[in-house]
């Protein structure tokens, strides 16, 4: 049983319209470091999905109707709750998804920094005031909530994921029918118990497990209720949603699959760079979709920074995240184990080599050693595809235009990387590089206040900063006539 201080935090029902539900279905919960059931949780079938719908769709005139500052403030308490409660929620956290306790409370944190961030927007969705066309017209273009948005998130951060879209959503007015991973409910819930206690109504967010994800994004997709899907996931189910969604013109924000590139140059501080590379590599063990998943070393510097990211990678601790000075928890599950397994196999039979690591871990389980492959080259799957995983594959080049073209041939634009020191390098490599968000000296660009977000497979949209409210917004024209 997990140690809180609230116990009430850690909840197993589903929330649906401000209620808490049981439907004698459940799915049970485990901890990927130790394989034990943390709880079982509350199944909910389709009708269940549809009733949350309709009472969002029913809450959203009233929600609409208060003023951003009324929302601004509830979502404020709400924020407030979640850090007053960041060591039981990164506690339910570390359990159900793996990450070390620090980067769980990091989590919290960042996810509380979302609604923080739209409780302040809230009151500044600002319209338009246009000059008219012809003498006796005039012309406001106002803003308003697009309605009822359903939401589908990832395990690999169950709270960030979820506040990322439910703060810009609420802040406008829209309401929302979130559906969490079924490998990590027990985050979304825990949220919901905090946002009932910060007095968001009934209606305005509900939070439906569900073991059935196909089932409850067709319902999601289908119902004609539901204005908008947001979506944070792989590229595959990306795409089936939003075919899914083209029958009733569903507006969709996807935050989708990475292949990031990381490119050091020679005129890098190879010091920092070696820096970055350990934050935007193996943060999370590697899962998330910013990663760096392709290391791209000039040669002037391939010797020195692949040998410094191999003695710095040799010394990061594995183990289960509550055990203190763990840097890499478990992977979240087998499949992605063997994925790492078969990425790291194909890279060694075209010849790569390992510099450190390459095995699961003595621990056993999904544990997996942090590790760099050297001379790696552009045949190798983890040049094309997104490992997921704590593995570094270094290739070496000579030329920037060969580096830019390098980091370009994905059909992935998420998020990249460099280090370089030339200002002039640096305006031509972030111009050239097809992704939505560029770290230039940094491993490390996640933000509330800047706008998170891909582009070609990567997904559409953007999540955080001044841009984020737009995706739950329509914009609507009123031409005055006969203003004489
Ligand atoms: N751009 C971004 O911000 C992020 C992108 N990702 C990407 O997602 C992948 C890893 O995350 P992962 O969770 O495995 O991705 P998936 O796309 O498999 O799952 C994401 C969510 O979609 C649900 N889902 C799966 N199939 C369907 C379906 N047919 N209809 C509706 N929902 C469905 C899953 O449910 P369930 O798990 O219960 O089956 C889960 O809740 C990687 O490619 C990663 O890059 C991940 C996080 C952030
Ligand atoms: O799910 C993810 O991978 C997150 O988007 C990564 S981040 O926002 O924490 O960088």
């Amino acid at each position: 049983m997990l140690k809180l201080n609230d116990p009430a935090l850690l909840e197993t029902r589903a929330y649906v319209n401000g209620h808490w539900i049981e439907n004698g279905n459940s799915f049970p919960v485990f901890n990927p470091a130790t394989g034990e059931k943390i709880a079982d949780v509350t199944d909910l079938g389709v009708e269940d999905v549809t009733l949350a719908i309709d009472g969002a769709y029913d809450a959203k005139a009233a929600w609409a109707a208060k003023t951003g500052k009324e929302r601004g403030t509830i979502l404020r308490k709400w924020h407030d709750l979640m850090v007053g409660n960041i060591d039981d929620l990164a506690t339910i956290l570390t359990a159900e998804m793996g990450k070390p306790l620090a980067e769980a409370k990091g989590e919290i944190m960042y996810g509380a920094s979302y609604v923080e961030w739209f409780a302040e927007e809230a009151k500044r969705i600002y319209g338009d005031v246009i000059p008219g066309h012809q003498p006796d017209k005039r012309i406001v273009v106002l803003k308003q909530p697009v309605g009822v948005v359903g939401s589908i998130t990832p395990w690999n951060f169950p709270n960030a994921m979820i506040a990322r879209k439910v703060a810009p959503a609420l802040a406008v007015g829209c309401t929302f029918v979130a559906r969490p991973a079924e490998l990590t409910p027990l985050s979304a819930l825990a949220m919901a118990v905090l946002g009932e206690r910060a007095g968001i109504p009934k209606g305005v967010f509900s939070v439906i497990p569900s073991s059935d994800a196909s089932t409850v994004g067709k319902e999601l997709c289908a119902n004609t209720k539901v204005a908008k899907i947001t979506f944070t996931g792989s590229t595959r189910v990306g795409k089936i949603l939003m075919e899914q969604g083209a029958a009733t013109v569903k507006k969709v924000s996807m935050e989708l699959g990475g292949n990031a590139p990381f490119i050091v140059f020679d005129d890098a501080d190879v010091d920092a760079a070696v820096e970055g590379a350990l934050i935007a590599k193996y943060r999370n063990a590697g899962q998330t979709c910013v990663c760096a998943n392709r290391i791209y070393v000039q040669s002037g510097v391939y010797k020195e920074f692949s040998e410094k990211l191999a003695k710095r990678v040799s010394a990061l601790s594995v183990g289960d995240g509550f055990e203190e000075g763990v840097a890499i928890g478990p992977l979240i599950n087998e499949a992605a184990l063997s994925k790492v397994e078969a990425h790291l196999s194909d890279a060694i039979a075209k010849g790569a080599r390992i510099a450190t690591g390459g095995n699961r871990h003595s621990r056993g389980g999904t544990f997996f050693e942090p590790t760099v492959v050297t001379d790696v080259t552009r045949g190798m799957q983890v040049q094309h595809e997104e490992t997921f995983g704590p593995i570094a594959p270094l290739f070496e080049f000579e030329t920037e235009d060969e580096a830019v073209e390098l980091a370009n041939d994905t059909e992935f634009g998420l998020a990249g990387y460099f280090y370089a020191k030339d200002i002039s390098r640096v305006w031509r490599v972030a111009e050239r590089l097809e992704t939505g968000m560029v770290g230039i000296n940094t491993g490390l660009i996640s933000t509330e206040v800047a706008p998170f977000g891909g582009v070609k497979q990567s997904g559409q949209g953007r999540e955080g900063s001044k841009y984020g409210a737009d995706d739950y917004l329509e914009i609507k024209y009123m031409c005055f006539g006969e203003i004489h």
